[in-house]
């Protein structure tokens, strides 16, 4: 079974009550997206392997530590999930972004793919996948089944708000995947909104609706 990490570092939980609240607008809420996913990505990585190099300090040589060259890949689920993709990559520079286009129909609340594009070696890549809600989990369910489809071993899913209902979807379909969030919230309402949640990320990210 996989493992469920909830990122409770106060920072986090600070912003998180600030992207939460219904008077947070359409620029705030992005600047704190942005912020929160570099907080998590900080957190994500530390299990990152290291190796020793050597260096010359203005003093002596000197045996220091560098990350070992893992190759990793985040993939947001669109449209919400780009709303990550920046805050991860202000400390991961160097991963490459694969994007996975799904919608979820409002009436069945089963998620639609319309869109895949990963790095080419997605056989060799650690993968965080992003998106700020985890709700009835059929889109990250969904997420992960197409990067595996491609041939991804590797695969962590990263969110800011879960439902239970989403996590134990996720654990039963893909018990090899852990979950990282940052809020597991009391469940869902009838028509598959977290509460309390913070709305429509989608919306609330990109101001439509
Ligand atoms: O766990 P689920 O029940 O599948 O719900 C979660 C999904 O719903 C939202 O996307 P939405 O369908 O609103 O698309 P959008 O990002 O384009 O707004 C959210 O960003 C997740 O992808
Ligand atoms: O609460 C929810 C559930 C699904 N998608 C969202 O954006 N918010
Ligand atoms: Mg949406």
């Amino acid at each position: 079974m996989g493992k469920v990490y909830v990122f409770d570092h106060p920072l986090i939980q600070h912003k998180l009550t600030y992207i939460r609240d219904k008077n947070t607008g359409t620029k705030e809420f992005r600047e704190l997206v942005d912020e929160v996913a570099t907080l998590m990505a900080f957190e994500i990585t530390r299990d990152l392997p290291l190796e020793e190099v050597e260096i010359e300090t203005p003093v002596s040589k000197a045996r220091a530590k560098v990350i070992a060259g893992k190759k990793l890949g985040v993939i947001p689920i669109l449209r919400a999930g780009i709303g990550m993709v920046d805050g991860i990559l202000k400390l991961i520079p160097a991963a490459k972004v694969g994007h996975i286009g799904l919608y979820r129909d409002p009436q069945t609340l089963k998620p639609v793919e319309y869109y895949v594009k990963l790095p080419s070696d997605v056989e060799e890549r650690d993968f965080i996948i992003v998106d700020p809600m985890l709700a009835t989990g059929g889109s990250a369910v969904a997420a992960i089944d197409a990067l595996k489809k491609r041939g991804a071993k590797s695969i962590k899913f990263m969110c800011l708000i879960a439902a239970p209902e989403g996590v134990e979807a996720v654990e039963t379909a893909h018990p090899d995947v852990d979950i990282y969030i940052a809020a597991l919230d009391e469940r869902l309402n009838d028509h598959g909104y977290i509460v309390p949640g913070l709305g429509d990320a989608g919306d609330r990210l990109f101001g439509t609706k």
